[in-house]
């Protein structure tokens, strides 16, 4: 018995000091914990679900018109500034895009900087990223603070030092392949997409271990030969195929799912990598412009949503999957929702892989319907560009109906808050041969405004009737992502550099501040000892606007640029 005893203590010391180490422990069930505490703003969209949406309530409908700045913080960057922050406990984490600093360690309170994580970023790195040198924030696990970086690294450094622990290549990134968003952890895992879609990259998500940074799995989104799907692909043409994860990942604990969103085909002109049927709404050069639902164990495949099949438009399927509960037809219903680049507004059985209804939430003229049976969408064949073949009056213009902006879902409103673009174009194709770190596009696309002469809208959508509830117009396209709260507020800023707050059920503006560079990040909401405050990063993009001729230089004439962080209390 004594001895039992004795073996019973040292069973429980070793428990307890494997405990206090971290060993074995969860990293993803401590940090589900960290993003159910109301406080924290845990991970880029709040929590594994990315709803944006925060329980607090001291900043309200009826007081938030006395917001006044905390602080602000500059980013020392006049890149394209997509930063959400985190927050952990008093310790806000900030990432910028291009000083070539990286990530910031704030006092969440007070703006006290903690420390500065500045890598050795190679100048060569700005002609590799299809879209400006942006990072859209950092993910936080197991004491670590990790960052996805334009060299195609991703780092692990401590939380509460910035001293960097481990570095790892995801990607060779001269080929066209930069990491602009933040990575997801799972498990004990930090799990990774990167760019390239534009390059002719050829997409994976990668997986690798929380403490040392080896890989522990890759898994192409572009199946290779021998693997089911490939024959979705003419010839080689998969080898250039794009479908890269470059945006970030939602999880479902429960299912053990992680969700992830692809970038469009490899080349724009999709003769080069047609099947050639002209069965055009088959589901085909698979799995780009898709939600793709993995294993994260293994990191296999279990089903995909294709939105836009042999894509001729850009539509890269990769918008956050908002993760929700939805009462559909009398029965609590684990879904997600995406508000897809090519126009149309997904609600998805996220069990099952069924589609439960895909609407148009823009003007949208490229397809009529998607059968929800099959996910085919029924194509205007009009619009479909080939060669001599050219299309006029395409809707969505290539950034698409809604582009990385983060919309917001509120639990208690049941609305979904979408920053949406109302802009259309023509497309010719041209020849194009593959050049590696090279633009793999082979398209002309100018572009015009969308119809009834506005070209952004932020949208309080109804995911369950499919319908507008409230809506607010503006002469630019591009505008911010959304946040919303338990304080009946939508927080929203636009290419004016002006930060709105809206009733969150009808829309009434509240309160409104300007803050000197137009705003694409969506904003957050955390607190410190018990005291709410919002922050949002400002500083507009320049790289978009280039794709969009005269529509672009309207934004960029409507501020100059300037990266910085602002933080609002009562
Ligand atoms: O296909 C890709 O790999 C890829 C990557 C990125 C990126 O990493 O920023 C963008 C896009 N595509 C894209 O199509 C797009 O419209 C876009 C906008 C932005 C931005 O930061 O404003 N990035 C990207
Ligand atoms: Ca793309």
């Amino acid at each position: 018995m004594a001895r039992f005893k004795t073996r019973l203590d040292n069973a429980c010391f070793v428990l307890g000091l494997l405990t206090a180490l971290g060993t074995g422990a969860r990293a993803d069930e401590a940090l589900d914990r960290a993003a159910a505490n109301p406080s924290n703003w845990a991970m880029y969209g709040h929590g594994y679900d990315n709803t944006r949406y925060s329980p607090l309530n001291q900043i309200n409908a009826k007081n938030v018109g006395h917001l006044k700045l905390a602080y602000s913080f500059q980013l020392g960057s006049l890149r394209s500034n997509e930063s959400s922050p985190i927050v952990i406990g008093d310790t806000m984490y900030v990432s910028t895009s291009w000083g070539p600093k990286y990530v910031y360690a704030i006092n969440a309170a007070t703006g006290e900087r903690k420390w500065t994580y500045e890598p050795d970023i190679p100048d060569d790195v700005l002609q590799y990223g299809c879209c400006d040198a942006n990072s859209r924030g950092v993910a936080y696990g197991a004491g670590k603070i990790f960052v996805g970086r334009l060299d195609g690294k991703l780092a692990a450094v401590d939380a509460e030092t910035g001293k960097e622990l481990w570095v790892t290549t995801v990607v060779d990134y001269k080929q066209g392949s930069v990491i602009t968003s933040p990575p997801l952890v799972v498990k004990n895992m930090v799990i990774t997409g990167f760019g390239g879609g534009e390059y002719g990259a050829r997409g994976s998500l990668q997986a690798y271990d929380i403490e040392t940074g080896k890989l522990l799995w890759r898994t192409y989104t572009i199946p290779g030969p021998g693997e089911p799907n490939n024959d979705t692909w003419k010839g080689d043409s998969w080898q250039h195929g794009g479908g890269a994860p470059w945006l970030v990942g939602s999880y479902d604990p429960k299912t053990d799912t992680v969700f992830w969103g692809t970038s469009n085909p490899g080349p724009w002109n999709s003769v080069v990598r047609s099947t050639g049927d002209g069965n055009y709404g088959k589901l085909t050069n698979l799995y780009t412009s898709s939600t793709v639902a993995f294993d994260p164990g293994a990191g296999k495949i279990k089903w995909w949503v294709q939105g836009t099949p042999e894509d001729a438009w850009d539509y890269d399927g990769v918008n956050e999957l908002v993760l929700a509960n939805l009462p559909l037809h009398g029965k609590e219903t684990p879904v997600y929702m995406k508000a897809d680049r090519n126009g149309f507004f997904y609600v998805v059985n996220r069990d099952t892989g069924k589609i439960v209804s895909a609407e148009k939430f823009v003007p949208t003229t490229w397809a009529t319907t998607i059968d929800i049976a099959t996910g085919k969408p029924q194509e205007v064949a009009d619009q479909r560009p080939g060669p001599n073949h050219p299309v006029k009056g395409v809707c969505p213009n290539l950034i698409g109906g809604k582009n990385w902006q983060p919309m917001s879902y509120n639990p208690e409103t049941r609305l979904v808050y979408i920053p949406s673009n109302n802009v259309c174009m023509d497309w010719s194709v041209s020849e194009v041969n593959y050049r590696k770190g090279v633009f793999y596009l082979g398209a002309e696309f100018p572009t015009h405004p969308g119809p009834g002469g506005y070209m952004g809208e932020l949208i309080a959508w109804d995911p369950i009737a499919h319908k507008k509830v409230w809506t607010v117009k503006t002469d630019l396209p591009f505008n911010g992502g959304t946040m919303t709260t338990a304080g009946d507020l939508t927080f929203w800023g636009d290419l004016h550099g002006v930060f709105h707050a809206y009733d969150a059920k009808n829309g009434t503006e509240l309160w409104k501040t300007s803050l000197g560079s137009g705003i694409g990040a969506g904003p957050i909401s955390f607190s410190v000892k018990g005291k709410q405050y919002i922050a949002v990063v400002v500083g507009r993009t320049a790289s978009i606007p280039a794709f969009l001729g005269a529509v672009g230089k309207k934004i960029t004439d409507a501020t100059p640029e300037g990266g910085a962080l602002f933080v609002f209390t009562e």
